[in-house]
Formats: C-alpha cells, sequence, structure tokens
C-alpha cells in the first residue's frame, strides 16, 4: 500500500496513458500493470476535443484515479493555467506538476517548478512535481507545501534508468516522511526494482511500457520488477561491501555461525 496525499492505493506503480499503438492496447497495459493510478496530460488530450471525449472514457472504464498533467507546459503561467483547467475537468485537486526548461531534453525547470508549486498549494492543490534529483530542488518543494516529490531517473523517454544512484538514494535518507517517486527514464523492470530497493514509495513510467513490441506483457514484466524491488526493500536488502566474505563454513566451525 502507498498513500499520496492521505489516500492509499495497492500498486506503487503509476502509469502514462500516452505513445500506445492503439487504444485497445492501452487499456488492456494498464489492467496488465495492476495501476491504480494513471497520469494523463491535458495539453496532448484536450477536453471535448476531437478524441478527447473517446480518450476520457476509456479512462473512466479503467476504473483508475486520475493523476492529471502539465506535460508540454513551458512557463509558470501556463502550467498554473494547465493546472486549473485539469481541476476542472476531473474534479481533482492533484496534479502532476512539469514545467519544462528545453525542449530536447526535457529537462525541468526546477526554479519554474517550485514557484508553479508554491501558487498551486496556496490554491489547495496536491502537487505531485517532476523534477530532477537535487537534494536542494526537492527541499525547495517540500517547504512549498509538497508531500510528494518525484525525481527523474533520465530525461523522459530515454530508457536509460537510473543514472544517479547515490542522489535518489540521498533524496531517501533525507526526505523519510515524503512520498518519493521516481518518475520518467526507466527503460527496464529491473529499473523500476531499483527504485523500489533503493526504498522509493513508487514509480511513474510510459515509454517503456507503450513503446515495447507487447506492451501488455511489458506492463506485466513492470509490475512484477515492481513488487520485487518492494518486496527486497522489506526483507531488508544486505549492503555491499569491499571485501570478501565466505559464504560456505570453514572446517570444523558452525554452518550457522559462517552465515551470521
Ligand atoms: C507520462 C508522463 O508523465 C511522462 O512525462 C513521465 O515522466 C514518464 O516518463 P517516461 O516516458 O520516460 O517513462
Amino acid at each position: 500500500m502507498v498513500t499520496f496525499y492521505g489516500k492509499t492505493f495497492p500498486s506503487r506503480l503509476l502509469i502514462g496513458s500516452a505513445l500506445y499503438p492503439s487504444p485497445a492496447i492501452m487499456q488492456a497495459a494498464i489492467r496488465a500493470s495492476g495501476a491504480s493510478i494513471v497520469t494523463v496530460s491535458l495539453r496532448r488530450e484536450a477536453a471535448g476535443g476531437k478524441s478527447g471525449d473517446a480518450f476520457w472514457n476509456l479512462i473512466r472504464e479503467l476504473d483508475v484515479a486520475v493523476l492529471p498533467n502539465t506535460a508540454g507546459c513551458r512557463s509558470v503561467r501556463e502550467a498554473v493555467t494547465t493546472a486549473k483547467l485539469a481541476r476542472e475537468l476531473f474534479g481533482t485537486a492533484w496534479i502532476k506538476l512539469e514545467v519544462i526548461a528545453d525542449n530536447d531534453t526535457l529537462q525541468p525547470d526546477v526554479v519554474g517548478l517550485v514557484e508553479a508549486a508554491a501558487i498551486l498549494i496556496k490554491d489547495g492543490f496536491e502537487v505531485f512535481p517532476y523534477c530532477t534529483e537535487d537534494l536542494s530542488v526537492a527541499t525547495r518543494l517540500v517547504d512549498a507545501g509538497c508531500k510528494v516529490v518525484m525525481p527523474w531517473a533520465a530525461p523522459i523517454g530515454s530508457a536509460k534508468g537510473i543514472t544517479n544512484r547515490d542522489a535518489l538514494k540521498l533524496l531517501r535518507e533525507r526526505l523519510p516522511d515524503i512520498t518519493l517517486v521516481v518518475d520518467a527514464g526507466l527503460g527496464a523492470p529491473s529499473h523500476a526494482a531499483q527504485a523500489l530497493e533503493l526504498g522509493y514509495d513508487a514509480v511513474l513510467l510510459n515509454t517503456a511500457i507503450a513503446k515495447a513490441a507487447d506492451p501488455v506483457a511489458m506492463a506485466n514484466a513492470f509490475r512484477l520488477g515492481v513488487e520485487a524491488g518492494r518486496t527486497a526493500y522489506e526483507a531488508g536488502l544486505m549492503e555491499a561491501r569491499d571485501f570478501a566474505s565466505p559464504s560456505t563454513p570453514v572446517v570444523g566451525t558452525p554452518f550457522w555461525h559462517a552465515v551470521s
């Protein structure tokens, strides 16, 4: 179980709704992922537009919580306006806040992000900010009132996996009471497992599932990766060490001494 702004959900996998080969495959993949939260882009699927109503109906059929996002927003103003539209449309105070600094790298504009988060929180929003792994940025977001922080693993759509493990680990250590989600750049179920093994509460991903040769099978694989990572974290992973230690008993030593 994982908690976002006081609401509890069974799945630690949050999933995107873009880039699938067809609406039917999107629905099947989301179901196979076991995700209970789906993020949708307001800018991509304008409400009531050409594909808008049909798209929202597909999402509604899934019986999942919707996390609207401000993907594609390039300024504080644009992100705040999009968040307000999302609140009207979905009747939710949740917003996955993206303020993008650069179209090529999709690097978050962390200065604009903190500013937009503060504005939205004052207006009653529950903000899920997409940010870098920088501790000072995460701390500013928490100071602004974010109870969830979502650092990237790597640039959106890159599938590189966790590129700065030490920084993500530090965030987990320094923000023990914040719900932390690795968002973006995960390419394989093992990457998701690594995030959960670090003690992250959840992961959010889209491209690696939607662009897989078989999105439904990949969604299931990510579900298993998330479950494996969390189970390992709860089981208590041993720390890596720089020295050898025999795992087979030395003659004359009771076995339980050798492994203790
Ligand atoms: C769906 C969404 O919101 C993406 O912007 C998100 O950050 C996921 O990134 P990947 O597509 O790299 O998984």
